[in-house]
């Protein structure tokens, strides 16, 4: 076994090296071979890939939030070498949609002992856009955007955003085509899932799962004060907002206009304005390394 980690050093604030001391002193026990690629913020995905060819890991273990899975994920695309999970982020969403443990020595354990790996699937955005969660497009964008883009953190921070999105609630029209069918909608979201909830808790749809060829749209329509005061809440105490009450449309591929130009933010990446999207899945683009405790597996 070689086993190749890949750490981003700044995810979740968390100082990772008294995990790699660990983590690391176990595997001498069993001299396991490894190798640590540690993210700098430049040229990490160039890096990265030169850097698996040379050292041919047989696993390779993402130490981070769910943007370093992402990452990880795109640069072993074409590869069959499987991937796990050390969560290490500040929210870790994927992470806890793939049951993946939440302790990172029982993962790395996981990781070196289990048998089972499984396709994951990837979602391609404007052939140029990876997705492994969860993407949007109208309120949770803007609020995304502007506590991304301030220094400041927290729940003063967030609702400072949230409040500003209250006064200026941007109901938007757009028309989903799948298949041929148009589907004409107006709401104050539209939500692209590969899974089921936000990183936060929230959730978006019941039917999302990473390993089933599909990828869910979830349009969510003008809501109340009180709906949006729970949206927000839940952000940072997880408080359950029951099913968006939207329309849920399960597919392969899917294009969708919108009348006005929207923002964009995919996995927590603001990506910009858009006016079209096209959205296709990459069934089981990467080998997921899993064990018996995920419950998804059970559905497919
Ligand atoms: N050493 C580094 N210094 C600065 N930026 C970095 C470094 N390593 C990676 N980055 C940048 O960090 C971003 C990835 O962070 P991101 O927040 O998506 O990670 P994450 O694993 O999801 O963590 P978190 O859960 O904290 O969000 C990328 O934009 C990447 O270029």
């Amino acid at each position: 076994m070689r086993l190749l980690f890949v750490v981003n050093p700044i995810s979740g604030d968390i100082d990772k090296e008294p995990f790699l001391k660990e983590a690391t002193a176990l595997l001498d026990v069993y001299d396991i071979h490894y190798h640590i690629f540690r993210t700098t913020g430049k040229d990490d995905l160039e890096n990265l890939k030169k850097e698996i060819d040379h050292y041919q890991p047989s696993r390779v273990a993402s130490v981070g939030g769910d943007g370093t899975t992402l990452f990880t994920s795109t640069a072993l695309l074409d590869s069959e070498i499987p991937l796990g999970i050390i969560p290490l982020g500040s929210a870790n969403g994927m992470a806890v949609e793939l049951f993946v443990d939440p302790d990172p020595m029982s993962a790395l354990k996981d990781i070196l002992m289990s048998k089972i790996s499984v396709g994951l699937d990837l979602l391609k955005v404007n052939n140029e856009h990876y997705c492994l969660h969860i993407g949007d497009i109208g309120v949770n964008a803007q609020i995304v955007n502007g506590y991304s883009k301030d220094p400041n953190r927290g729940m003063t921070t967030y609702f400072k955003y949230f409040l500003e999105q209250l006064r200026e609630t941007n109901i938007f029209d757009y028309t989903i085509e799948i298949d041929g069918e148009e589907y004409d909608e107006t709401g104050i979201m539209m939500a692209i899932c590969n899974a089921r909830k936000f990183g936060t808790g929230v959730p978006l749809n019941s039917i999302s799962n990473p390993f089933d060829g599909k990828f869910e749209l979830v349009a969510i329509p003008e809501m109340n004060f009180e709906d949006l005061i729970i949206v927000g809440l839940s952000k940072f105490d997880e408080s359950f907002l029951e099913d968006a009450n939207g329309n849920v449309y399960s597919a392969e591929k899917a294009k969708i206009k919108f009348k006005n130009p929207q923002l964009l933010q995919l996995d927590g990446e603001v990506i910009g304005d858009i006016t079209e999207l096209d959205i296709e899945i990459v069934p089981g683009a990467v080998q997921f390394i899993t064990t018996r405790k995920n419950l998804l597996l059970e559905d497919l």
